[in-house]
């Protein structure tokens, strides 16, 4: 065995921590042992209570009552402070040796884009020997609009290349796009730069044309800008991302053989 995990991001209100409440129960339901994590000093409650709580160490509440931080300088402040206290880090997770950890982090957006410090979460997660997948959650509402699409897989791409670790981008909220529209979204999972940059000169005028078209490029070049769509209320769904997320930091591979249960004979099997 080694040690696993994903480190769950994306923009406020993405669907991150159902993303992780929804891997928790899946896994729960096929006995496979993984525990949650929690990053986010803001968080108020959790479903699957976390094994790991940053909470514990420092919440935002405090923060900014105590040191009169608002609740961005405030988040910064609380995870300078998790730097700062590394070995409570260190120790938390050492409990977990040989589990899968499901990270879910805040969602303010510059964490991942703007300052090091998910980076530098990721690059310490790598040194105690895990093998890290971020999973960058966006809601499928962006579509409605090109424009947002747009920045929204502009964050995605920001993020993987800021982070450096595989990575993986969830379509999250799926259960509320509707059959037709459904239809219409293939395109938006594995981007087309014509078809997009069609889309966004509808709604924008002549001279972002040029814009449009290199943005839409940029996205196909990147060619790991694609999303897995993320339907919580489908078992194979949530199946069909987290098989992607294994697969991403190979585990499954080294897994034990199952021991055949103890009353049977030995040799049964095999004639
Ligand atoms: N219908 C539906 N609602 C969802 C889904 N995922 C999240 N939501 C709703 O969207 C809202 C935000 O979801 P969260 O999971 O808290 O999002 P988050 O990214 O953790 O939010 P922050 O931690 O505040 O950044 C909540 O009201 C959820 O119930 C989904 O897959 N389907
Ligand atoms: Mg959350």
């Amino acid at each position: 065995m080694g040690r696993y995990c994903q480190l769950v991001m994306g923009p406020a209100g993405s669907g991150k921590s159902t993303y992780c409440q929804t891997i928790m129960q899946h896994c729960e339901a096929a006995k496979r042992r993984v525990h949650l994590v929690n990053l986010d000093p803001a968080a108020e409650r959790f479903e699957y209570p976390p094994s790991v709580d940053i909470r514990e160490l420092i919440t935002l509440e405090d923060v900014m009552e105590e040191l009169g931080y608002g609740p961005n300088g405030g988040l910064i402040y609380c995870f300078e402070f998790l730097m700062d206290n590394l070995d409570w880090f260190e120790e938390q997770l050492g409990d977990y040796d040989d589990d899968y950890l499901i990270l879910d982090c805040p969602g303010q957006i510059e964490l991942y884009t703007h300052i090091p410090i998910m980076r530098q979460i990721a690059r310490l997660l790598q040194q105690w020997n895990f093998q890290v997948v971020g999973v960058y959650c966006l809601e499928s509402q962006f579509i409605e609009d090109t424009a947002k699409y747009f920045a929204g897989v502009m964050s995605a791409t920001s993020a993987m290349s800021m982070l450096e670790i595989p990575h993986i981008n969830v379509m999250t909220k799926m259960d509320l796009v509707s059959e037709d529209a459904k239809d219409n979204m293939g395109r938006y999972f594995d981007p087309d730069p014509l078809l997009l940059a069609d889309d966004a000169n509808r709604s924008t005028s002549e001279k972002f044309r040029e814009l449009n078209m290199a943005i839409a490029n940029l996205i196909d070049e990147f060619s790991m800008v694609s999303f897995l769509p993320l339907n919580i209320k489908d078992e194979d769904s949530v199946a069909y991302v987290l098989s992607h997320a294994d697969n991403a930091i190979q585990w499954g591979e080294d897994q034990e053989p199952k021991e055949p249960p103890p009353d049977q004979d030995e040799g049964d099997d095999y004639e």
